[in-house]
């Protein structure tokens, strides 16, 4: 099929759109086999079928690249909580906050869990997603932590989306082993880890590298066994503090970390030389009425490349929708909304470890959205406003 009468963001670098104002792209499969000016379309896509796409905007799918997607129950009674002045750290330490959702998850059924899931799901379709990293973590015991990982692999099986997953074990510590952090990651998390890594269930380890959550050393013991089974590692890092997450990253070659508010102009620096990319996640910031925000010149000036996501989780931030993440990065941030762009397709795709989207280039694969839209910023600018008019995903529409 031959796309016509678009105008593209082609995203082709990171220092500017790269837009084609009368552009067509030609699909080749799931792959794009040809994009440029409609004037230029070579021969050998002339013949095929035309869609004419109305002068309409077409960027790169969106990508959410930090998720929490899967979970049980929900902690709307935590929200008035925190309304109230409780802070996160209190609800946590009070039996609330993930060690709830632990509960809710561990009682929920396979069944359940999918069917709450595939509702956030498909909200994130709806805005143009075609790949969601869905990580564990509200399992904390071995059973609960691969039932949620096969609920994710499950979602791709139900749905037009890809998912990519990250073991989570190391998110809380659960309360029969309040106090007991090492013993939980040397007798669940890792035995835990192996088993899902056994069964095909993980592309990525991840951590909480927080004071609420495990240390650098405790993170280091489940990525050292991370390196020992091949898989990549990311690290929710400098969230509420600087305790050492973001330079542990750095040390291990990490896909990202994420969160990051807290990261120092040593730790950019050091996550620039390793290729870490910064994801940043507003709605965190946002639901918890944080102050301090990431160091986003500090990114820049280092070479370090942001992905923006929803981490869509019923504590810290239950958002769903990508283009109010967008929203928030420029508006909280103060990201610009090529960033932005940037931060939801090809530096997603990079922190998800995928080399093949993001982008529109040939070879790429063909995921594109199609906005009622007219420049780019406008995926940004609006607020709880969605200009999606078609997705098209592995090259069908
Ligand atoms: O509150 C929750 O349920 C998840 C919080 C989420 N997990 C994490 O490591 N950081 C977060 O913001
Ligand atoms: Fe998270």
């Amino acid at each position: 099929m031959l796309l016509t009468n678009a105008q593209i963001v082609t995203l082709q670098r990171d220092d500017d759109f790269g837009l084609i104002a009368d552009g067509a792209i030609a699909l080749d499969g799931d792959r794009i086999g040809w994009v440029g000016s409609a004037g230029d379309v070579p021969d050998v896509y002339r013949t095929h079928k035309i869609r004419d796409l109305g002068g309409r905007l077409v960027t790169p799918a969106l990508i959410d690249c930090h998720s929490h997607i899967v979970f049980g129950g929900n902690r709307a009674s935590e929200f008035e909580l925190r309304l109230n002045g409780a802070s996160y750290e209190e609800v946590a330490r009070a039996g609330g906050g993930i060690v709830s959702t632990v509960t809710a998850t561990r009682a929920a059924s396979t069944e359940t869990l999918l069917a709450d899931a595939l509702t956030r799901v498909d909200a994130m379709i709806a805005e143009g997603v075609t790949m969601i990293e869905v990580k564990s973590g509200y399992g904390l015991d071995c059973d609960t932590e691969l039932k949620m990982l096969r609920v994710a692999r499950q979602i791709a099986r139900v749905r037009p989306v890809d998912i990519k997953t990250s073991f989570l074990g190391a998110h809380a510590i659960p309360a029969e082993y309040m106090g007991k952090a090492d013993a939980y990651i040397d007798d669940v998390c890792i035995p835990t880890l192996r088993a899902a890594h056994a069964e095909g269930l993980v592309d990525a380890v991840d951590g909480f590298c927080e004071g609420i959550a495990f240390d650098a050393t405790q993170i280091a013991r489940v990525f050292d066994v991370a390196v020992e089974l091949g898989l990549p590692v990311k690290l929710h890092a400098e969230q509420l503090s600087n305790i050492g997450g973001a330079r542990l990253a750095a040390k291990y070659g990490a896909l990202s970390a994420d969160h990051v508010e807290y990261v120092t102009l040593a730790d950019a620096q050091a996550m620039g030389a390793a290729s870490v990319i910064a994801v940043v996640l507003p709605g965190a910031f946002y639901t918890l009425r944080e102050t301090q925000v990431p160091p986003i010149q500090a990114f820049r000036d280092n070479g370090v490349a942001m992905a923006l996501a929803t981490d869509c989780n019923p504590g810290s931030s239950p958002l769903v929708s990508p283009l109010l993440a967008m929203n928030m990065g420029c508006t909280l941030f103060h990201m610009t909304p090529l960033e932005a762009l940037l931060g939801v397709t090809a530096h997603a795709a990079a922190a998800l470890g995928e080399t093949d989207r993001g982008r529109i280039v040939t070879g790429a694969r063909a995921d594109l959205c199609v906005w009622h839209a007219g420049h780019p910023a406008e995926l940004s600018y609006r607020i709880g406003f969605n200009p999606l008019h078609s997705r098209i995903f592995r090259g069908s529409i």
